[in-house]
């Protein structure tokens, strides 16, 4: 049975890449991508915008919805401070065993938490079963008609206080119209818009920032 584009992600980083070095995964993986294969990580452009906004909330629990092959959990890992913790959520088998291994090669998996699932059967979850009191970050990257209604679900569960941040990836391309909609028209939040490019492309996308007001 022929692999699959996300093992060959995968075997191109554990041949490629170094052991323990988070950034050379995400290096391996963008050369792999813009070279070879392209696939829906978040990139170096968008990457930069990501890295920039975990630096400036620096936070002690961070969540992602929407593992895939990892890229973006060892990007967010690799900034966290001590004692720090990123909690990926991933419901494809495949895919979050291969963010598992992805994030064991880069040496961050004492950081990071893969929980495997559905996002709206998790977050309801990750206060009793996960022992989260509130997130002050929550990268957004899984299927796009989720990011409403999870940022709702996020918080009816009160899983958000004053200053968290949400930072949702690919708000032009492929576009998520109605959490623009939600989030810039909520007297809830605070949003900023960041216009880049889809990863390994020359398209428009942009990240939107959205800071929860309480
Ligand atoms: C054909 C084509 C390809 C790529 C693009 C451009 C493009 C560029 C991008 O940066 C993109 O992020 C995307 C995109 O579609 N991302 C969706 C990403 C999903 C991952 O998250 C997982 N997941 C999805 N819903 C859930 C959920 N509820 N609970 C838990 N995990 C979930 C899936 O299992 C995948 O691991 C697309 C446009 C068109
Ligand atoms: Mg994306």
């Amino acid at each position: 049975m022929n692999q699959s584009k996300e093992q060959r992600i995968l075997n191109f980083v554990l041949q490629n890449a170094v052991r323990g070095d988070p950034r050379s995964v995400v290096d391996t993986i963008d050369k792999y991508c813009s070279q070879k294969e392209w696939a829906m990580n978040v990139g170096n452009e968008k990457g930069l915008i990501l890295d920039k906004t975990v630096e400036e909330v620096n936070p002690s629990v961070a969540l992602e919805l929407g593992s895939y092959c990892g890229y973006s959990a060892v990007r967010i890992a690799r900034l966290l401070k001590a004692g720090a913790r990123l909690l990926t959520v991933e419901f494809n088998p495949e895919f979050a065993a291969i963010a598992r291994q992805m994030i064991e090669f880069a040496g961050v998996q004492d950081k990071v938490k893969l929980l495997e699932g559905p996002s709206q059967e998790i977050i309801p979850q990750l206060k009793k079963k996960y022992e989260v009191d509130t997130l002050d970050f929550v990268f957004l990257d899984h299927w796009k008609d989720r990011y409403t209604p999870d940022t709702i679900l996020l918080q009816e569960c009160n899983l958000l206080r004053k200053g968290s941040v949400l930072l949702a990836d690919n708000v032009i391309f492929p576009g998520a119209p109605d959490f623009l909609t939600y989030v810039r028209e909520s007297p809830h939040f605070q949003c900023t818009n960041y216009p880049s490019h889809l990863e390994y492309m020359q398209v428009e996308d942009a990240m939107e920032k959205a800071v929860f007001l309480g």
